[in-house]
């Protein structure tokens, strides 16, 4: 596990005697876009999860940057450099995006969540916010109420919200599910511009979207590492294509 940000050996989760996760071993290098793909049912939500606290193995270990985290609750695991994507835009939608912004920040912070309500605090947090919605294409919305935020511009506010913790290590959820062209295009471009001095795990279906930004592969099935690699490795492997074929995920 040495060298990696992060790492997992031996995960497994069962639900009510069903593996989802199946002895996975996990490396991810510091520094690098790793990608988790698999077809439909292959685990990657559930690893998702595990790799970030919001699950408990059934056995196996993780850990980030050397630290043992198995088992550890999700805001520990933040706490520690470990941040995850969530699609919370529908949390607050009276809220303006500069809002959901700066009460990140102020999660991330020793104040913790007591303070919600000072005006006086949170504009503290306004200059650091509007540095982290600059750098997400927000800021020219950033006084509009989240709610009336386009789909793929919501998605870019809840990557601001997770750069606001400052995370070593970034997991995004399938970051261009559901996104017309252009905002893959937009999101494409914004991971790789956010990732500099990151480590960021990524699940997605697009896979000219992993070929654009990961440097190394994991495809799951049924809860195992079928393969893992660089891109253009992984994607001549022949037991991925056997993988994908017949399944949906082949038609992305
Ligand atoms: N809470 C749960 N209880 C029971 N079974 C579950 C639970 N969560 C996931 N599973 C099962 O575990 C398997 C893996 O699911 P998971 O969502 O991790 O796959 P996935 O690779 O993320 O799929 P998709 O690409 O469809 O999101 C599936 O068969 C699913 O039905």
């Amino acid at each position: 596990m040495e060298g990696s940000a992060l790492a997992a050996r031996g995960l497994t989760r069962d639900f009510r005697g069903f593996r989802a996760v199946d002895g996975v071993d996990l490396d991810v290098a510091a520094g690098s876009v790793h990608a988790l793909v698999g077809p439909n049912g292959a685990g990657k939500t559930t690893l998702f999860n595990l790799l970030t606290g919001f699950l408990a193995p059934t056995a196996g270990r993780i850990e980030l940057q050397g630290h043992d985290i198995t088992g550890l609750a999700p805001e520990r695991v933040a706490r520690l450099g470990m941040a995850r994507s969530f699609q919370i835009a529908s949390l607050f939608p009276q809220q303006t995006v500069r809002a959901h912004v700066e009460l990140a920040l102020q999660g991330a912070t020793s104040l913790g969540w007591a303070f919600w309500r000072s005006d006086r605090l949170l504009r503290r947090f306004r200059e650091r916010a509007d540095e982290l919605l600059e750098r997400v294409g927000l800021a020219e919305s950033a006084g509009e109420a989240a709610g009336s935020l386009a789909y793929g511009r919501k998605r870019a506010l809840e990557l601001a919200i997770a750069l606001a913790l400052d995370p070593k290590v970034l997991l995004l959820d399938e970051p261009t599910a559901g996104m017309g062209v252009e905002d893959v295009e937009r999101t494409v471009e914004l991971i790789a511009a956010v990732r500099d001095g990151r480590t960021v795990v990524l699940v997605e279906h697009n896979m000219s979207v992993v070929g654009r930004l990961a440097d190394r592969v994991t495809v799951l099935q049924s809860g195992r590492v079928l393969a893992e690699g660089p891109y253009d490795q992984v994607r001549a492997d022949e037991r991925v294509v056997e993988a994908y074929l017949g399944s949906v995920d082949a038609a992305h």
